[in-house]
């Protein structure tokens, strides 16, 4: 089984107009209420690809329901932990550009951190991975994820996190499963300019697996993406589609490789499906649909560094 853990889920409003004036009245042309959160999303995306997961965190008040339904209503399971206050509401604002307002989100208390705690360690079952995603709400400490990889080693688990900067190179020496850090937070996590070629930012990459990942993938945005593994070292790229979104991209190539290698082992056939759901999810309003994913998977081109 694969537990997505989503600290802090929000529900995505996403509203669209074509041009934000600020300190005006705008009147938008659209507005969609999503559930959000970058766990959430991973086990969004899992669910299109046919794999099982469980979407775990803390869900509260009017918002906590709202995702709890739509989330059944995508036939995901979920066990949230309750909380007393409300889960957040981000904003999603699609004008002439991209711009997102995330909230600080609930705090939790202390009892519901137990709470929380209870439920991972009944569910870990040697074998299972679980992917921790997002920001963490108020009441949790700064290490939080780093705290729960030894209740996830001592169930025999596998883990992965998403994140950057010292937190993503404490994680290293734990193993996790795969690291995902754009190039931009590549060159950040070693004092580095941008890489100039792409044969530099996997050389960066692979030091990322001297430290312990398991696996590197390096996403670029519309550039594709790199895999980097201790035999190989390869550049993936997708046919250029019409950009609809880019909120939970790099969390569908999460989800794509994580899911995928799980069942396979395959860490090749692990990034074609990571950068079909990344991409898929770029070109979609939503995250992308099972329908995308194979559509852009056609189109995949895979050169060896
Ligand atoms: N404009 C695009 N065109 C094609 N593919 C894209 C585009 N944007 C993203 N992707 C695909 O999705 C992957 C992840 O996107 P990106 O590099 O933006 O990740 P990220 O910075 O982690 O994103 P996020 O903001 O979702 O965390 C890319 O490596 C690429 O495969
Ligand atoms: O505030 P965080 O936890 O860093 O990010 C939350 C979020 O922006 O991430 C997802 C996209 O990756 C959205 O669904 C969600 O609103």
């Amino acid at each position: 089984m694969i537990y997505s853990i989503t600290l802090n889920p929000s529900l995505d409003y996403v509203v669209g107009l074509p041009k934000l004036a600020l300190g005006r009245v705008n009147r938008l042309e659209s507005a969609h209420k999503l559930p959000g959160g970058k766990g959430i999303n991973v086990s969004r995306i899992l669910e299109q690809l046919g794999i099982s997961s469980t979407a775990l965190g803390f869900a509260g008040g009017f918002t906590g329901q709202f995702l709890k339904q739509r989330l059944t209503a995508l036939h995901l399971q979920t066990a949230f932990t309750p909380i007393a206050d409300d889960t957040r509401i981000n904003v999603k604002l699609k004008a002439a550009e991209e711009t997102e307002l995330n909230a600080a989100g609930p705090t939790i208390s202390p009892a519901e951190i137990t709470a929380f705690k209870h439920t991972l360690t009944k569910a870990l079952k040697p074998g299972d991975v679980v992917v921790m995603a997002g920001s963490l709400p108020n009441g949790l400490p700064t290490t939080f994820y780093h705290d729960l990889i030894p209740l996830i080693h001592a169930a025999h688990a596998e883990f992965v996190i998403d994140t950057t900067g010292q937190a993503l190179l404490d994680t290293l020496p734990e193993h996790p499963y795969v690291v995902k850090p754009n190039h931009h937070e590549l060159a950040e996590l070693f004092g580095d300019a941008e890489y100039p070629s792409l044969a530099a930012t996997a050389a960066a990459g692979r030091r990322l697996l001297g430290l312990g990942a398991q696996h590197v993938l390096v996403s670029m945005a519309g550039k594709g993406a790199l895999l980097i593994t201790p035999d190989a070292a390869y550049h993936g790229f997708v046919q250029p589609g019409s950009v609809q979104n880019s909120v939970g991209a790099g969390d569908s190539m999460l989800a794509g490789f994580t899911g995928t290698y799980q069942q396979t082992h395959d860490a090749l056939a692990a990034f074609k499906v990571a950068l079909a759901c990344g991409s898929a999810t770029a070109f979609s309003l939503d995250l992308a649909d099972k329908a995308m994913i194979d559509q852009v998977f056609a189109t995949i081109t895979i050169t060896q560094l």
